[in-house]
């Protein structure tokens, strides 16, 4: 459905030039849901609007639902859904008639536009909705809005920008199982970017992770898991036993990035589950009383503090780089 190679954009803003997306490489078959993870700034959205047809990509090439990006982008738009960041709602119009609307655009019929109008609205939840007017929509609903409008030509390739940023638990729960339903109820393939962690992980097949502008890693989200090597583990002890503490977890058979935080020593090993015992021993032997411990399985936060050396968490405290818009194709 999606093939890149090489897929590079630069933006020039007075004299300094940003390498947003430095020549990434995408493949996503048929019928797979797809994740981009990455910070802010990272190039999620750059590279999502030139596989989308709005940004003319500086180097690369790309096949997106079988045409090819530069010669046939309106190929590309016609077999495309696009849920954007922002979502693109009039304020001031209604929801059916949005939709519509939406329809009218693509070139259906009146008829077909309400038909397919109506159906829309059933499959997002958003019946009782199709007379308020968008503006009164919560963030969910409007969401669900969004999509709605991105399937009005049944496209089979969607693509999704941050779908739930903004939203609360319970919407973007919401959010998750239409997204799982357009591919389960229609088999769409789905590309989506997001920076949650939770999100690419409970939500995706596959996921590509982007730094720099650069596809860092890419697998499920469970190899992507086992590239870490261990689980961590958490021991609480007095303050005046963090170091003898940190000696003794480090002498535990393959114990590795032994540190110490106020009052705790945090350490992998191969199987924290195995590894408890002997450490429980260890301690009692050298008469330092544990306060509390704590076993993790790695998570998607480890696997980018492993390839980055930062956490992405850490990573997205950071302002983004201002955007400047110039030069766009
Ligand atoms: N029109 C533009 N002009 C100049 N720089 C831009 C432009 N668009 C994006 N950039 C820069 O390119 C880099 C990648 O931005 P992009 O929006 O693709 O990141 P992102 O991963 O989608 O981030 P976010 O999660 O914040 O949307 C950033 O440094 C950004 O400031």
């Amino acid at each position: 459905m999606i093939r890149a190679r090489g897929l590079a954009r630069s933006f020039t803003a007075r004299g300094r030039t940003v390498e947003a997306v430095k020549g990434v490489d995408i493949d996503v078959a048929e019928g797979e849901l797809v994740g981009f993870l990455g910070p802010n700034g990272a190039g999620k959205t750059t590279t999502l609007r030139m596989l989308t047809t709005l940004l003319r990509p500086t180097a690369g090439e790309a096949t997106v639902g079988g045409c090819d990006l530069r010669t046939d982008p309106l190929g590309v738009r016609r077999r495309i859904g696009y849920v954007a960041q922002g979502g693109g709602t009039a304020p001031e119009c209604k929801v059916l008639e949005e939709i519509e609307l939406q329809g009218r655009l693509y070139g259906l019929s009146k008829t077909d536009a309400h038909r397919r109008g109506a159906e829309l609205t059933e499959q997002l939840d958003l019946s009782g909705l199709d007379q308020r007017l968008t503006k009164t929509l919560s963030g969910g609903q409007r969401r669900r809005l969004d999509i709605a409008l991105s399937l009005i030509h049944d496209p089979k390739l969607i693509f999704f920008d941050e779908p739930t940023t903004g939203l609360d638990p319970q919407s973007r729960a919401n959010l998750w199982e239409h997204t799982r339903r357009l591919r389960s109820e229609h088999g769409a393939t789905l590309f989506l970017t997001t920076h949650y962690l939770d999100e690419a992980d409970s939500l995706c097949d596959r996921i590509l992770v982007i730094d720099n502008g650069e596809i860092v890693a890419e697998g499920t989200p469970d190899s992507l898991k086992s590239r870490v090597s261990g689980d961590g583990v958490t021991v609480g002890v007095a303050e005046d036993s963090v170091s003898a503490a940190a000696e003794v977890a480090g002498r535990l058979p393959g114990a590795h990035e032994v540190t110490t935080v106020d009052g705790a020593v945090t350490f992998r090993v191969p199987r924290g589950d195995t590894a408890m015992p002997d450490l429980l021993r260890a301690l009692d032997a050298a008469g330092i009383a544990m306060t509390s411990i704590q076993v993790q399985r790695p998570t998607l936060d480890d696997v980018f503090l492993t390839l980055t050396g930062r956490s992405l968490r850490d990573a997205e405290q950071g302002p983004p780089a201002p955007k400047e818009a110039v030069h766009v194709a």
